[in-house]
C-alpha cells in the first residue's frame, strides 16, 4: 500500500504586528492569510483576548472574521519572541514611546516595517527615521509599506496593492514575499523617502478635499485639488530626495485617489466636518481613530519652508485648522494672492516646480547613462 503524503503545511515565517487598531489588525490578517505565523500585540488586554479567543476586533473591524491561526497578546515580549519581521502600526506620534519599550524584545536581525503614514510632530522625522534612531538598526533592516489601503475594504478581502520599500531591495523583497496573498499584492521599490512621504502628504490633500466637499463644492473643485495636490506632493518629496515616479505610483497618486474619494478615510472625514463648519477641537473629539493628517500639517509646512517648496493647498488647510480661513474660501484659490506668479501657475508635473524639473532631468540623465529601467514600483 502506498504511504499517504502529509497535507500539513510547513509553518510560515514568524512575524509580529504591533498595534491592534484598524490597520494593524487588517495587516495581521493579510499576513496570516498569506501563510505567515502571526502574533499581534494589542495595548489593551481585553482586546488581545477578543482577538485571541473570538477572532474578532469589534471596536475597529466590526463584522470581520479574523484568521483562526492569528494569535494575540498584550505582552510585547511574547509578541516579539522569535519574530523575523516586525510590522508597526501605532499612531505616528506614539511610535517613539512604543519602540522604547518594544526595542529590547526585538531580535537583533529582525526587519522592522513601518505601516504608518505620518511624521513625528516634534522632529519632522519620517517613521523609518524614528525607527532607525530609536532602534539603531542597519538601513537594510528597515522597510515601509504604503499604498491605496483603506483598512476596512482590505479586511473584507477586496483586492488591492501596495509598495514595500527599503533601501535594500533584498529586504523589500523578503517583506513583500510575506506581505502578499490572494487579495493583497505587494510591489517593491527602493525609494523609501518617496514611498513614506507619499503616504504622509496624500493625507493632507485628502483633508483639503474633505473641506471643499463639506463646504459644498463639486467634482471640478475636487479634481483640481487632487491634481494640483499631486504637484505639491511631488515637489515636496523630490526636494527631500524622492524619485518623482514614486509619487505617480501606488504610494502617491494611487493612495491619493483612494483616500480623497472614500468616506472610509478618517482624513477625508475630518476635512468634511471642518468644511461643514465644525471647530477643530470638536472634530478631534469626534474622530475615534488616528487621523494623521491633522498632526502632519505643521511639521510638513516647516519642512517645506526649509527647502523653499510652495504648498498653497496645504497652507490653506493649516489656515482652516487654525480658524483663520473660512472653508468656503479654500477653493478655488489654488495659489495665494500676495506672491508673484511664476512657474507655479503652469500646469503639469514637468513644469510644476523647479525641484521636480531638476529631479526629472537627473533621473533621465541617470537612465541615459546607466541603460537601466526607471525606478518605480516593481512587481
Ligand atoms: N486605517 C487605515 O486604513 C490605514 C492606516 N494606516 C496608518 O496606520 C497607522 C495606524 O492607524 P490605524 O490602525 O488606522 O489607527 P487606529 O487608531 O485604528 O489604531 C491605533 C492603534 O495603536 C494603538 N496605540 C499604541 N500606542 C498608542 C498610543 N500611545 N496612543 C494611541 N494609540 C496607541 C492603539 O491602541 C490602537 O490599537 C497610522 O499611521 C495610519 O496612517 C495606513 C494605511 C491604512
Ligand atoms: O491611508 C489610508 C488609505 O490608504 C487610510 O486613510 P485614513 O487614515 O485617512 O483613513
Amino acid at each position: 500500500m502506498m504511504a499517504r503524503t502529509s497535507a500539513r503545511k510547513a509553518p510560515g515565517k514568524r512575524v509580529a504586528v504591533l498595534g491592534a487598531g484598524s490597520w494593524g489588525t487588517t495587516f495581521a490578517k493579510i499576513l496570516a492569510d498569506g501563510g505567515a505565523d502571526v502574533v499581534i500585540w494589542a495595548r489593551r488586554p481585553e482586546l488581545a483576548r477578543e482577538i485571541q479567543e473570538a477572532k474578532r476586533n469589534s471596536d475597529y473591524l466590526a463584522g470581520v472574521n479574523l484568521p483562526l491561526g492569528l494569535r494575540a497578546t498584550s505582552r510585547l515580549d511574547l509578541a516579539l519572541a522569535g519574530a523575523e519581521q516586525v510590522y508597526v502600526s501605532v499612531p505616528s506620534q506614539a511610535l517613539r514611546e512604543n519602540l522604547k519599550v518594544a526595542g529590547p524584545h526585538i531580535h537583533a536581525e529582525a526587519i522592522v516595517v513601518s505601516l504608518m503614514k505620518g511624521v513625528e510632530k516634534a522632529t519632522g522625522m519620517r517613521m523609518s527615521e524614528v525607527i532607525s534612531e530609536t532602534l539603531r538598526l542597519d538601513e537594510s533592516q528597515i522597510a515601509v509599506i504604503s499604498g491605496p489601503n483603506l483598512a476596512l475594504e482590505i479586511a473584507k478581502e477586496q483586492p488591492t496593492a501596495a509598495v514595500v520599500s527599503s533601501t535594500s531591495l533584498e529586504a523589500a523583497q523578503s517583506v513583500a514575499s510575506v506581505a502578499r496573498n490572494r487579495y493583497f499584492h505587494s510591489f517593491v521599490n527602493t525609494d523609501v523617502i518617496g514611498t513614506e512621504f507619499g503616504g504622509v502628504l496624500k493625507n493632507l490633500i485628502a483633508v483639503a478635499i474633505g473641506i471643499v466637499d463639506g463646504a459644498g463644492y463639486g467634482e471640478n473643485t475636487k479634481a483640481s485639488i487632487i491634481t494640483r495636490g499631486l504637484v505639491e506632493m511631488t515637489d515636496f518629496a523630490v526636494a527631500y530626495g524622492a524619485h518623482p515616479e514614486t509619487l505617480s505610483g501606488l504610494a502617491g497618486l494611487g493612495d491619493l485617489i483612494a483616500t480623497s474619494q472614500s468616506p472610509l478615510s478618517r482624513n477625508n472625514t475630518a476635512g468634511r466636518l471642518l468644511g461643514q463648519g465644525y471647530h477643530l477641537s470638536d472634530v478631534v473629539n469626534q474622530m475615534q481613530q488616528t487621523t494623521e493628517g491633522l498632526a502632519s500639517v505643521a511639521p510638513i509646512l516647516e519642512l517645506a519652508r526649509a527647502k523653499g517648496v510652495e504648498m498653497p493647498i496645504v497652507e490653506q488647510v493649516r489656515q482652516v485648522l487654525a480658524g483663520t480661513l473660512d472653508p468656503k474660501d479654500i477653493a478655488p484659490h489654488l495659489t495665494t494672492d500676495d506672491e508673484p506668479q511664476g512657474e507655479r501657475t503652469m500646469d503639469g508635473q514637468a513644469q510644476g516646480g523647479s525641484a521636480v524639473r531638476r529631479a526629472l532631468k537627473r533621473a533621465f540623465d541617470q537612465l541615459r547613462n546607466s541603460g537601466r529601467s526607471a525606478p518605480g514600483d516593481r512587481p
